[in-house]
């Protein structure tokens, strides 16, 4: 269980507020409007920026101070983060090794992950040579191998067209059920939520509030909600 007690973090004047508790929850959409904190917020969890205050606990144990790596936590960014000058493969394989020293077993474990999502024979392109839609996949993918119990999306499929971004939802949420983790993603998107989130995170006025039932929460908004939807 993540909870984020008494949370206050932000860069320079801005600050945002956080005091939750996740509990069993498995997929959580954390939405609000642009420059409200959402982003800050996935970066404190994933441990990208030092909070001002307040405590960040998984299962009980204090995770504030960790480095990234030593996280719960896999953070898929919507430039997902590829490196051009390695192939499909070895970019998935720093999951396994960071130092990118790859064995001859780590070849057939990356490409049971390729063709899980979907990009089987495809080890040896470059991020060049895929499309989004693929180059998205293959970030799932090195989210696979990494299996950590919280998968942690920052506007994941932004610049995917609406089908693509669908069809990029699901493949998430076989990702997160085939590992056992959690899904926290950030998205402008309120269908997104509505579509793949049992759970929301609202963010706004400087505190993020929740989780609420996401269904509950879109059939009767709070006035804040409201405006941010434009009802
Ligand atoms: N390095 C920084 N220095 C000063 N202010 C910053 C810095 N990084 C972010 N901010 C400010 O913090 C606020 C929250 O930014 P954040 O990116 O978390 O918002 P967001 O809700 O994710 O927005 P968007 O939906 O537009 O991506 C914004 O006002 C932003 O300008």
């Amino acid at each position: 269980m993540l909870v984020l007690e008494n949370l206050v973090i932000g860069a320079g004047a801005f600050r945002v507020s956080a005091d939750l508790s996740l509990g069993s929850a498995e997929r959580v959409a954390i939405i609000g409007p642009s420059g409200a904190g959402k982003s800050t917020l996935l970066d404190a969890i994933a441990g990208f920026r030092p909070p001002h205050a307040g405590r960040i606990l998984w299962n009980g144990v204090e995770i504030t101070h960790d480095a990234p790596g030593k996280r719960p936590v896999a953070m898929l960014f919507q430039d997902n983060n590829l490196f051009p000058h390695l192939t499909v493969a070895q970019n998935l394989g720093l999951a396994l090794h960071p130092d990118g020293r790859l064995q001859k077993s780590d070849r057939r474990v990356i490409s049971a992950a390729l063709e899980r999502v979907g990009l089987a024979g495809m080890e040896d392109r470059r991020p060049s040579g895929l499309s989004g839609g693929q180059i998205s996949r293959a970030a799932l993918a090195r989210v696979l191998l990494q299996a950590r119990p919280i998968m942690a999306l920052d506007e994941p499929f932004a610049a995917l067209g609406p089908a693509l971004k669908v069809e990029m939802l699901d493949v998430v949420g076989k990702v997160a059920d085939e590992i056992g983790a959690h899904v926290l993603m950030v998205s402008h998107d309120p269908q997104d939520a509505q579509r793949f989130a049992s759970q929301t995170i609202f963010v706004d006025a400087g505190s993020a509030q929740g989780p609420f039932l996401t269904d509950s929460l879109f059939s009767d908004p709070p006035e804040a909600l409201r405006a941010y939807l434009g009802r």
